[in-house]
């Protein structure tokens, strides 16, 4: 018996295994002309190799629900129907191979108009293709980051529109798990922390207030996302700061939240909203969050950070941790790492299921 290979069932969805494919940013659309933000061969042989692989869930990485809310201009977006309509190839061939596909939703902030990474990744002057970032308050993210303008709330409202927008658009292509990015430091995390959020309106200063967009956005995706499918949503457990930051116990105090308003799943990660704090980084580093959240809450979690080995994958789960864990390093070194899983613990299928299906 072994728990990494148990199907789990969220609403009337069925995930074939607990081993998922966690969002990762490719930064490989297009820049500029019709294609923007459009998925193309990189995403779909990216995609379509994991999925092959046997991970149970293949979450496609942070998809812009806006122009401006891309990290980089080579971002995935999801805001206009070519891009739509070609993430409905990845989504199809996921499916396919017996795989759940899902996509995270996503705003940068003031995390926005940043350079690809492997070109050092700072942000964007308007000369270089950059665009004026946004957020909660004009605090800048770090050293050399512009000052964000502060988002009034009817700004805060379209926002909040187009991640409904968005979800709709991902329901036509195809998807059957949205999560929502409240984590890493981007927009919707940033309302949360005190660190980032200085704002003295209905949306700053207390824990109800600094939560408040977050559920506005968790509410109006949930309208459009229909009953029967699950939706997940990433949260940073804790900024890492000695003081001022947003901790684990706001995040289990939060997750209760998440659960009364339609989040099936919480995806339990950490930190991205402030540079140069220490993170102890280690094998299964953010475990114990998700574990805290879980048995204190009864949310579900998915698990994620440094988890390489299929024993490691697996004890997280016979021990109650969580009930998926989400693996990306690991799946980049090895598409197939969840079949080499299977085989280790004898769970190696015979026939691939979306054969013995007789698909
Ligand atoms: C979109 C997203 O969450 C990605 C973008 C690329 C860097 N990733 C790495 C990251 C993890 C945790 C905190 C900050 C950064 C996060």
């Amino acid at each position: 018996m072994s728990a990494l290979f148990e199907p789990y069932t969220l609403r009337s969805l069925t995930i074939p295994n607990r081993v998922w494919m966690s969002p990762m940013c490719q930064y490989s659309a297009a820049e500029s002309g019709p294609d923007t933000g459009a998925a193309n061969d990189w995403h779909f042989a990216h995609y379509a190799a994991r999925a092959v692989g046997g991970a149970g869930l293949v979450m496609v990485e942070a998809t812009a629900v806006s122009p401006e809310g891309r990290i980089s201009p080579a971002d995935l977006g999801i805001w206009n129907d070519t891009q739509t309509t070609a993430l409905r190839r990845v989504t199809e061939f996921v499916k396919a191979h017996g795989a759940v596909p899902a996509v995270q939703l996503a705003h940068a902030g003031r995390k926005a108009s940043t350079g690809l990474p492997w070109r050092g990744g700072a942000p964007l002057g308007a000369d270089e293709g950059g665009w004026r970032t946004s957020a909660p308050s004009p605090l800048p993210f770090g050293e050399g980051h512009p000052v964000p303008d502060e988002l009034s709330t009817d700004a805060m409202a379209a926002v909040t529109r187009q991640f409904a927008d968005a979800a709709r658009r991902a329901l036509d292509a195809g998807f059957e798990v949205a999560e929502i990015h409240g984590a890493h430091g981007y927009l919707i995390g940033e309302f949360l922390s005190p660190h980032s959020n200085h704002r003295e309106d209905a949306y700053g200063g207390s824990f109800e207030n600094r939560t408040r967009f977050a559920l506005e956005v968790v509410d109006a995706v949930r309208e459009v996302w229909p009953s029967e499918l699950p939706l997940f949503f990433r949260v940073s457990a804790t900024d890492w700061l000695e003081a001022g930051g947003w901790t684990a116990s706001d995040t289990v105090r939060f997750a209760a939240e998440l659960r009364a308003h339609g989040v099936d799943l919480l995806d339990v990660s950490s930190g991205g909203n402030a540079p140069g704090v220490r993170i102890p980084t280690g094998p299964g580093y953010q475990v114990p969050f998700a574990a805290r959240v879980r048995a204190e809450t009864g949310l579900p979690v998915a698990a994620v950070g440094m988890i390489t080995e299929t024993e490691q994958a697996e004890k997280i789960l016979a021990n109650g941790e969580a009930d998926a864990v989400l693996l990306g390093r690991a799946l980049l070194r090895d598409p197939y790492w969840t079949r080499r899983a299977a085989r280790e613990l004898g769970r190696d299928p015979e026939v691939p299921p979306q054969y013995a299906r007789g698909a």
